[in-house]
């Protein structure tokens, strides 16, 4: 059998929401990871944002200490933007965003926002009845100016040789842990997705679109009907001499949001096996608390 990641055109979503709904769901309980096109994100901003990492991460070392070593002995640069609230940033920026910060809120606001079409998608597709909050149930439960694990990043692969990294991941293979990603990748791919227990596919770049991938609490929150998928960053030979600069956009619920059962017919009763669940059986947590116990558990040692 073999995988790929499906390519969604959300230019229809307005005129046929049906329609691409399916598409999203098929793709959520498969692979769990489609690409989104015509998405309605201005492509100037997301140049703008990749030349924004770009001049941050080719800073001089004074200011390299804002810089997060993912893993010792991964090399990966990484800025993390919490969600942005009354035009303020949650922590002090470096002086080279504080100039640009009107600009990264606006852009942090238009990635939520794209990313609250795809949550209408889902909730379409699961035929949440209009009374229960319809097409808006899952947007509702994810506030931009509400506490969340909601975070915007920054990430630069340097260049240079395999034997600078020696092992042939640049990023080792993980799930998200939030309700949806966005990804952007920029000129140079690397990303790769386990699309079944055994194979790894690798998840090309398709000129202007988003790559989007269901996380953990989603997964959870429908009783697994949602594929929570393990993806990696490999080396290949062109990261040898090409810097790679790629931005996740973890989208979470608020953190008072109750994982509690999705009013819809479609998702089936809890089960025992939903994979990297963190809620005992029959125990309703909020998103806040579930990804305190993730972060608990992978920073425990
Ligand atoms: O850099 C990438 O392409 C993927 C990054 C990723 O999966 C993550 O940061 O969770
Ligand atoms: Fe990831």
């Amino acid at each position: 059998m073999s995988y790929q990641i499906p390519v969604i055109d959300f230019g229809h979503f307005d005129t046929n929401p049906k329609q691409v709904a399916q598409e999203v769901l098929e793709a959520c309980k498969t692979i769990g990871f489609f690409y989104i096109v015509n998405h309605g994100l201005p492509k100037d901003q997301i140049e703008h944002s990749f030349e924004l990492a770009k001049d941050f991460f080719d800073l001089p070392s004074e200011e390299k200490h804002w810089i997060l070593r993912i893993k010792s002995k991964e090399i990966i640069k990484s800025f993390n933007f919490r969600n942005f609230v009354d035009g303020k940033s949650f922590a002090p920026l470096p002086p080279i965003f504080e100039k640009e910060q009107a600009f990264v809120e606006g852009f942090s606001r238009a990635c939520h926002a794209t990313a609250m079409r795809v949550l209408q998608a889902f909730a379409i597709a699961l035929e949440i009845p209009e009374e229960e909050g319809g097409a808006n149930w899952f947007s509702d439960r994810h506030t931009y100016d509400k506490p969340s694990g909601e975070i915007l990043r920054f990430l630069k692969y340097p260049k240079g040789g395999e034997s600078t990294y020696k092992e042939p991941v640049r990023a080792g293979a993980h799930s998200d842990y939030g309700s949806i990603t966005l990804l952007f990748q920029k000129d140079v791919p690397g990303l790769e997705v386990k699309a079944s227990r055994t194979e790894w596919i690798s998840a090309p770049l398709i000129q202007d679109s988003i790559l989007v991938n269901v996380g953990d609490q989603l997964q959870e929150w429908t009783n697994g009907l949602f594929k929570s998928t393990l993806h990696r960053v490999t080396f290949l030979p062109e990261h040898a001499h090409k810097d790679r600069y790629s931005m996740p956009v973890f989208i979470h619920p608020e953190d008072a949001t109750l994982l509690s059962p999705i009013p819809s017919s479609i998702i089936p009763p809890p089960s025992e096996d939903v994979l990297n669940g963190v809620a005992k059986k029959g125990e309703i947590i909020s998103a806040g608390e579930h990804l305190k116990r993730r972060l608990d558990a992978t920073y425990k040692y």
